[in-house]
């Protein structure tokens, strides 16, 4: 029996952000690798118009369940949902939830945060910073804790360029920021945001170096392990390969890219675009779970949970993987041919954006307009140009993480833990991968179906031969009123217009017969 399967055997375990991408399939694989796990408490708040009950019993009608679903039919039955609100003193948590949570958790695992890159420093500091505090508070009362697992980001010390396993110092003690963000005026903590933010690209990575560093600080007697993902994307093998749920990093990016409607981005070809598997992160997780458990290391564990150091792979073969998968299996309805290019060069993508994006955007709309429909592709644009602004930070540049307690832990482990927690990512083929990951993106993303390609392809042929079209009128078009302006143009105009009849008359005239069929006279050839 696998060691780190037996280990959950029996346990209570805590997970907060289970309604989230990579929460639910820690729980998804919790279940299916631990049947006997004892109970799994997941943190879960109303949210838009919903109980708590109703979202947790629509999160289990979820794809990504099926396979636990299939071999155990009863495991909801595990599943504990307690109403919790992490920004809220004590996290909301009722007095007799939070008694038994006191009682009977043996691990947890934080995996709940804001991920946007764009939310207020206010924010960002009361859910990320603050309720791990409220968080690793309740922890501290745990009777029977043994594992404190945090989910932070490779990116969290992103304005390093070399990135150790360490905790590295914040240029603010998390818990002076505290006070701040209790007394001042929501405005002026975001007019300060920049200087106080400095070296970091947004508020999340910021926000997240400062989670470590208080981690770091509030540990005392807690057996405590952070892991650090790059970006994670769809599943590789598990629950099924190519599983995703939502469009943040690189899965809104290509979906754009498939549809037609990207067609260029700021992004440096040659950098690492550091991908991992959602599947490889949960594995990971759930064996630093056990070992921090069992064998209690001294001093808190960091785990870098990154690919660029062991099997690299650039935007530029991104670029390449992605629109070579979309042109064999287009997406529905696209709006125009898949073809992007990345360019590091920003004078060059500015042209593009005009030429590429927002002229055809442009006469798009006019065209809905006409026919009485509501014009939307200037507004998808200037999302998808927001969006490509904040993630141009990380398609620029790369950076070196060094894996040692990764590569620690996999020694760890026996052949069969080695097997069903797979993380070892040299045997992840970068092609296979992301064709996975785009289809299943169009799968379960955009709801399509597969039996849909044909028609799809058909839209696209349509699509090819408007563009042809188009562009022939175009060029007509703009080489009448060149001639109609002049005189040289005229001239080459007569030129070539001489040298092609030429040209014909002599091909008709080399017929087999000798006779020209134009001219009805005898080849002199
Ligand atoms: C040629 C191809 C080449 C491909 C190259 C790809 C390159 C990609 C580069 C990626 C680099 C990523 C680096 C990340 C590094 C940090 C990793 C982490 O730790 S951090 C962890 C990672 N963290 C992140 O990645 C966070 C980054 N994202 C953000 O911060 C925000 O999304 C935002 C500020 C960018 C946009 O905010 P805003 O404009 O307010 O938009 P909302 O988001 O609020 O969405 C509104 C609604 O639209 C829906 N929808 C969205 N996209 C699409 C789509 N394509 N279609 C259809 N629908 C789409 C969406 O579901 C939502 O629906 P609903 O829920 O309302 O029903
Ligand atoms: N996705 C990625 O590329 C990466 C993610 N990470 C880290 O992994 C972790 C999980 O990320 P991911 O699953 O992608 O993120 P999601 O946005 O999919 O999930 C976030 C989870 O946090 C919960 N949450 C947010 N606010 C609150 C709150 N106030 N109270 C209670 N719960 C809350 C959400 O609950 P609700 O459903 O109620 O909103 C949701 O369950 C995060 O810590 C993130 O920093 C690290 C590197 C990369």
């Amino acid at each position: 029996m696998s060691s780190v399967a037996a280990y959950y055997n029996g346990k209570a375990v805590l997970i907060t952000g289970a309604t989230g991408f990579m929460g639910k399939v820690l729980m998804e694989k919790l279940l299916c690798s631990s049947p006997n796990v004892k109970t799994v408490y997941i943190l879960v708040r109303p949210k838009a118009g919903q109980s708590m009950q109703e979202r947790v019993a629509n999160m289990l009608q979820c794809k990504v369940f099926d396979r636990v679903r299939e071999d155990y039919p009863n495991f909801q039955e595990k599943i504990k949902p307690i109403n919790a609100e992490l920004i809220q003193p004590n996290l909301a948590i009722s007095p007799e939830d939070s008694e038994e949570l006191l009682s009977q958790v043996n691990i947890v695992f934080h995996c709940a945060a804001t991920i946007r890159f764009d939310e207020p420093l206010k924010r960002a500091l009361q859910l990320n910073v603050l309720g791990t505090q409220r968080l690793i508070e309740l922890a501290r009362q745990m009777q029977k804790l043994e594992a404190f697992i945090h989910i932070s980001t490779a990116y969290a010390n992103c304005n390093q360029k070399h990135i150790d396993e360490i905790i590295y110092p914040p240029p603010v003690e998390p818990k002076k920021l505290f006070g701040l963000v209790e007394w001042m005026d929501e405005s002026i903590i975001e007019d300060i945001t920049p200087k106080l933010i400095g070296e970091w690209p947004n508020t999340y990575a910021y926000t997240k170096a400062l989670t470590e560093y208080l981690l770091q600080q509030e540990k005392a007697n807690l057996n405590i392990a952070i892991i650090r993902p790059s970006i994670v994307g769809a599943s590789w093998h598990e629950p099924f390969p190519g599983w995703i749920d939502n469009f943040n990093g690189t899965s809104g990016i290509m979906i754009a890219a498939g549809k037609g409607i990207l067609r260029t981005m700021i992004a440096n070809n040659d950098a690492v675009a550091d991908l991992i598997p959602v599947d490889v992160v949960i594995n990971l997780t759930l064996v630093a779970g056990w070992y921090t458990a069992v064998h209690r290391p001294k001093n808190m564990m960091v785990y870098n949970c990154t690919t660029g150091g062991i099997n690299p792979f650039s935007w530029g073969e991104m670029e390449y993987h992605v629109l070579s998968t979309f042109k064999r299996n287009p997406l529905e309805q696209v709006y125009r041919t898949p073809c992007a290019q990345l360019t590091s060069n920003y004078l060059i993508n500015r042209y593009w954006i005009a030429v590429s994006h927002k002229a055809p955007a442009l006469i798009y709309d006019l065209y809905l307009r006409l026919t009485g429909r509501k014009p939307r592709m200037m507004k998808i644009l200037d999302r998808l140009h927001k969006n490509l602004m904040l993630l141009e930070y990380f398609t620029t540049q790369s950076w070196e993480w060094s894996s040692d307690n990764m590569n620690m832990l996999m020694g760890q482990l026996s052949p069969e833990d080695k097997k069903l927690y797979n993380f070892d990512i040299r045997q992840l083929h970068w092609s296979e991968y992301i064709e996975n990951y785009c289809l299943g993106a169009k799968k379960y993303l955009l709801n399509e179906d597969m039996s849909g390609i044909p028609a799809a392809k058909q839209h696209l042929r349509k699509l090819r031969n408007i563009r042809y079209v188009f562009n022939t009128t175009l060029l007509v078009i703009i080489w009448r009123i060149f001639i109609a302006r002049s005189q040289m143009a005229r001239n080459i105009w007569y030129f070539v217009d001489q040298a092609n009849f030429k040209a014909i008359t002599e091909a008709l005239c080399t017929g087999h017969s000798g006779i020209c069929p134009i001219l009805m006279c005898k080849s002199t050839d």
